[in-house]
């Protein structure tokens, strides 16, 4: 489904990503893991079209898409989950979900624009995705309730909600536990699962909560200072003396 072949990004004279290639298989979940400033980030934003890499190649879906934007890359189904914005704290959770542009083009609110009728069923329709999201989610009781007040790990869910009202082939997930709760952490992971299992999303994941990439995550990639440094099920990478190596680093820098 996607395929980096030697991806480069550089910030002035700092090299954060470093000739990165591998391969992400359609229907697998994939987690990037990697101690702080690894580059995993940044590896997201270049996949999901923030910026150009300086080299490199991405390709999705067997087409070649480096330096598409994220709307285009948007279009083709590959949908990047970002916290919902501060602007929109206002609004319910139902009208977070009814807010997220459509997939198709061709459904733009402009071409419904020459009937009246089209864009109350075109309304209608994104009212019951909208729906079937929030109680997919478990959160009709937060429908009316403004984004700005649900718990952290609520604010979770309806960002992935959000990608199910896309047709999303490929979702980038940056940290989906940060913040939440364990109850509702578990709940997290099972929709996760449900949509890679029952709905064929391939999901890239960047985490650092190592319980939940062992249990979602094969294969698992660990990045360190911009580099892939290994590839494999859990269990190897974990026992891999370089990635302990990598995260000992960590520590030590850290405490310095
Ligand atoms: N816009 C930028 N300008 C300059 N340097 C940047 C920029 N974005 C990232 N970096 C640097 O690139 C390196 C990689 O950062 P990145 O955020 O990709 O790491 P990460 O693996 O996601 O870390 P974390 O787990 O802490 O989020 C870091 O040293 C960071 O300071």
């Amino acid at each position: 489904m996607l395929e980096l072949d030697q991806l480069v990004m550089d910030f002035g004279g700092f090299r954060a990503v470093d000739r990165c290639s591998f391969r992400v298989e359609a229907g697998t979940i994939t987690g990037l893991i990697g101690p702080n400033g690894a580059g995993k980030t940044t590896l997201f934003n270049l996949i999901a079209g923030a910026f150009p890499p300086v080299s490199g190649s991405i390709r999705f879906l067997g087409e070649e898409v480096t330096g598409l934007s994220s709307d285009a890359l948007f279009h083709k189904g590959l949908v990047r989950t970002f916290q919902i914005p501060h602007e929109f704290h206002r609004l319910t959770a139902l009208e977070n979900l009814m807010m997220v542009p459509p997939a198709q083009p061709g459904e733009s609110l402009f071409a419904n624009w020459l009937s009246w009728g089209r864009v109350r069923a075109a309304e209608a329709k994104v009212e019951r995705l909208a729906w079937e999201a929030l109680e997919f989610l478990e959160l009709t009781h937060v429908a009316h309730e403004r984004a700005g007040n649900l718990s952290g790990g609520q604010k979770k869910l309806l960002e992935l909600g959000r990608t199910m009202m896309t047709d999303a082939r490929l979702v980038l997930l940056d940290e989906p536990a940060a913040g939440v709760n364990r109850t509702l952490l578990r709940k997290l992971e099972d929709k996760i699962r449900i949509l890679n299992e029952e709905r064929g999303y391939t999901f890239i994941l960047i985490e650092h909560d190592m319980e939940m990439i062992q249990k979602l995550c094969a294969p698992v990639i660990c990045m360190a200072e911009g580099k892939v440094l290994i590839e494999g099920d859990f269990q190897t990478v974990r026992a891999d003396p370089r990635v302990l190596e990598a995260y000992l680093g960590e520590t030590v820098g850290d405490a310095a």
